[in-house]
């Protein structure tokens, strides 16, 4: 009757909340499986943590934006639907910390001094991760697990001049300080690079031809979902072989099964009933995806340092800085990231003076950018685990429970805080699904 077919259009095999890498790439292999799906996603756009969007009349990514044949998940896809891959231009040199400043170098002598610096930061990262996709291979993982970045950089020793030129990469990827990430995110980035220091830098060679959101829509297309934008969920209840979600306009949807495809930091944000297992609440109110995280695109001029890489040491106001592209008039596009939380990036005035550190005579001319952390469907930038929290609650967090299954690049087995690891986790997620029984399922119409 009536009410029913209005019933059924909030209807499918299974809903998708959360529209990012994770949950379109579930929703495109459960339609290859049979199974049609609705995607829920509370932003007025789909991509998440990754946004294709312009600036200076160039296109930028405000998230995510590398990848990698060395990231074998993503890389398919843009393979499966024929986007290519492009690459950055020239180089001129390194900004690199010098007593209390900078100082510029070419970057070949730079390159080769970080690799020094860097090495023997990863002994054993092969032992940890003899298979990288599998983070649980390895040897001797529980004792490294408990180790921070800064306890690691601590081991070592460095001479203050030689840590300077690492830390600033090891606070940057934890979020803030090196004290917050774990010591084993960093190692198996490593191992899955190849355990080179090239390998790990290579991994921000290529971008997506047509943006993020040209392989997003690619998959997207695929899936046959519905899509959902506006569509923030509120809560998740199972009963019997139901489970029902409600979102914060009042819709509801229904469906046997459902991907829960937003990132850790938002679980403690939707009511789960009947409630999660300890582990998850315990890991979305610790966080993964790291807090104050921005980045930060500017439009500049000139500069003593020309088209340059920077890795500002822990505690400099931002960290690793990078050129975009150059346009016609000779002005650059660059682009940095920060996590402290006394920079907006929206500030002109603020950027010209950090810049004016690393590349003398530099004119800002303009800026944009996004900040992660404060931004409520994310409430958090990049995956970094805290120590423990692999060998701790990682496991139980990958499985699902009753008829809801997990996705997200934050909980990722291999490129964990990549796009690649988004995509990896949607398609276990797809599985996870599948392999729940079905007997006895309510049919669905629509
Ligand atoms: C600044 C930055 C730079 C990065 N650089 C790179 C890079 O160069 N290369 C790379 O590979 N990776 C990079 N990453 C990481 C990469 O962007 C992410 O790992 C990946 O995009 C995460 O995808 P996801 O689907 O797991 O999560 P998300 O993209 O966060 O998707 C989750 C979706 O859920 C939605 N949502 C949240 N709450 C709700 C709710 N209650 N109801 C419904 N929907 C909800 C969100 O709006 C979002 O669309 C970067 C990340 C950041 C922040």
């Amino acid at each position: 009757g009536r009410a029913g077919a209005a019933a059924t259009r909030n209807t499918a095999d299974v809903i998708v909340i959360g529209g990012g890498f994770a949950g379109v790439t579930a929703a495109r292999e459960l339609k290859k499986a049979g199974l049609s799906s609705i995607i829920l996603e509370a932003r007025g756009r789909l991509g998440g943590r990754t946004w294709s969007t312009t600036f200076a009349g160039e296109p930028i990514e405000l998230g995510g934006e590398a990848i990698d044949p060395k990231q074998p998940n993503v890389w398919a896809e843009a393979q499966r639907y024929g986007i290519a891959t492009t690459s950055g231009g020239g180089l001129d040199s390194f900004v690199m910390p010098s007593g209390s400043g900078f100082t510029i170098l070419s970057p070949g002598a730079a390159s080769t001094r970080l690799a020094q610096l860097f090495t023997p930061f990863f002994d054993g990262s092969a032992a940890l991760f003899p298979n990288p996709f599998d983070p649980f291979s390895g040897t001797g993982l529980q004792a490294f697990d408990q180790l921070s970045m800064r306890d690691r950089l601590n081991q070592l020793a460095y001479a203050p001049a030689d840590e300077a030129w690492i830390n600033g990469t090891t606070a940057g990827l934890s979020g803030g300080t090196s004290a917050r990430g774990a010591y084993t995110m960093l190692a198996q980035s490593w191992a899955l690079s190849g355990g080179t220091y090239e390998g790990y830098v290579s991994i921000n060679t290529y971008g997506v031809q047509g943006g993020t959101a040209a392989l997003l829509n690619a998959i997207l297309a695929d899936s046959q979902a519905q899509v959902r934008l506006n569509s923030p969920v509120a809560a998740v209840t199972t009963a019997g072989k139901t489970v029902t979600v409600l979102t914060t306009t009042g819709a509801v949807y229904v469906a046997p099964r459902v991907v829960v495809a937003v990132p850790v930091n938002l679980w403690k944000t939707i009511k789960f009933l009947p409630g999660l297992p300890a582990e998850f609440g315990a890991v979305s109110r610790a966080g993964i995806g790291v807090p104050n995280s921005k980045k930060i695109f500017m439009h500049v001029r000139g500069g003593a340092a020309g088209a340059f890489v920077a890795h500002p040491p822990e505690g400099f106001p931002i960290s690793t800085t990078v050129p975009h592209s150059t346009l016609a008039d000779g002005t650059r596009i660059i682009f940095c990231f920060s996590t402290d939380p006394q920079v907006t990036g929206t500030s002109v005035a603020q950027m010209q003076g950090l810049l004016s550190q690393l590349s003398p005579g530099i004119q800002v001319l303009a800026t944009t950018a996004q900040n992660w952390g404060a931004d409520r469907y994310s409430l958090g930038g990049w995956s970094c685990r805290q120590p423990g929290m692999l060998t701790g609650p990682y496991r139980t967090i990958q499985q699902p429970v009753g008829r809801l299954a997990f996705a997200g690049s934050d909980i990722a087995s291999g490129w964990s805080g990549y796009i690649d690891g988004a995509v990896e986790s949607g398609k276990t997620a797809a599985r996870q699904v599948l392999a729940m029984s079905s007997a006895g399922d309510p049919v669905l119409v629509g």
